[in-house]
């Protein structure tokens, strides 16, 4: 039996908050079977089936406030993560925490108003683990978001990249959401990752980011994920983008990846909450308020945005 330990844990606030963790992760790893009664506590309340599933990044997921995509949800059935099965909590600020159901333009959604970060302790798998409950729930379409810092030096603050690439560092060094035996009901064992982001979805974002008569900041880029907390000194910058990155975070990769395994169709975005300093003489620091600031900021494009992008994967896609 792997032993259990109690962890504090702040919130970003100050706020400790109180969470098992086991040492040995991997042996806790959740089996398909654990999922599946994720998904049946789920589906017996819900009497709806969502085709598209959408994961709020840090600042975007205040969505439940007045003017905010979540209060533009209907029929919303909302579920704290503390209540659902199997599930991680959310412990940074910005990520409410709850699973929430509802439909957005008529159209059957689930949104995580909160994700899982490396940073907060949890394996890849586990952060990603959702995604699999999504597609037992009936998902096909992932729309994840995510705030990012802008490496690309045309991009402002406010701007919104998507994403058309990936690096995965953190699986540079060894560290994969797919790592462990394989269970075949997902996915197989070694999966392309040449097509993660649909080139399809992306030129209909394009293209409602025309009509909306925002693209002047939308662009097309490549992002990375680190394991943070930190943010990133200036040779990591340097360095991230030689690599060709364009805007740097702490997620998205592996719930992608986790997304593609099991035959998800993705769109992702990210929010540029800051632009990345890569000179020594540049005395601003990154900082978490920022980027959510960033995201009330920019919270009812957005809200547009993705009402838009759902309501086009719906008619165009969705069986
Ligand atoms: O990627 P999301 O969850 O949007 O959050 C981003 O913002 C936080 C840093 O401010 C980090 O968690 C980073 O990953
Ligand atoms: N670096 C890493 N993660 C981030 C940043 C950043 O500059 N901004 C928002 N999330």
């Amino acid at each position: 039996m792997p032993e259990i330990i109690k962890t504090n844990l702040t919130n970003g606030n100050g706020v400790q908050k109180q969470r098992s963790t086991s040492f040995n992760e991997e042996e806790n790893k959740i089996s398909y079977e654990s999922l599946q009664e994720t998904s049946k506590y789920l589906t017996d309340r819900v009497k709806f089936t969502p085709k598209i599933g959408i994961i709020c990044g840090s600042g975007m997921g205040g969505y439940w406030k007045a003017g905010s995509l979540a209060d533009a949800l209907e029929d919303k059935i909302e579920f704290p993560y503390e209540d659902i099965p199997h599930f991680p909590r959310s412990t940074v600020e910005g990520h409410v925490g709850k699973l929430v159901f509802g439909h957005l333009s008529g159209v059957p959604i689930v949104c995580m108003q909160g994700r899982f970060h490396y940073y907060e302790g949890y394996p890849l798998w586990k952060c990603a683990m959702p995604v699999r409950v999504m597609k037992l729930i009936g998902v096909d379409y992932l729309i994840a978001t995510n705030a990012a810092g802008g490496l690309n030096p045309t991009y402002n603050i406010g701007d919104i990249m998507l994403v058309k690439d990936h690096i995965n560092l953190m699986g540079f060094a060894g560290n994969n959401p797919l790592q462990g035996p394989n269970d075949d009901r997902f996915g197989i064992r070694f999966p392309p990752m040449n097509q993660a982001y649909d080139r399809q979805l992306m030129k209909d974002a394009l293209q409602v980011a025309k009509d909306m008569g925002i693209s002047d900041i939308v662009h097309e880029g490549v992002y990375t994920c680190l394991g943070g907390p930190n943010f990133e000194t200036v040779a990591e910058l340097k360095m991230l983008k030689m690599l060709g990155v364009d805007a740097v975070g702490m997620s998205t990769v592996h719930e992608v990846i986790t997304a593609r395994h099991c035959q998800m169709t993705v769109f992702t975005f990210s929010l540029i909450t800051n632009c990345c300093v890569t000179d020594y003489d540049t005395y601003e620091l990154p900082n978490h308020e920022e980027v959510m600031d960033v995201g009330k900021m920019r919270q009812g494009i957005l809200k547009d945005f993705v009402k838009t992008v759902v309501l086009n994967i719906s008619k165009k896609y969705v069986k």
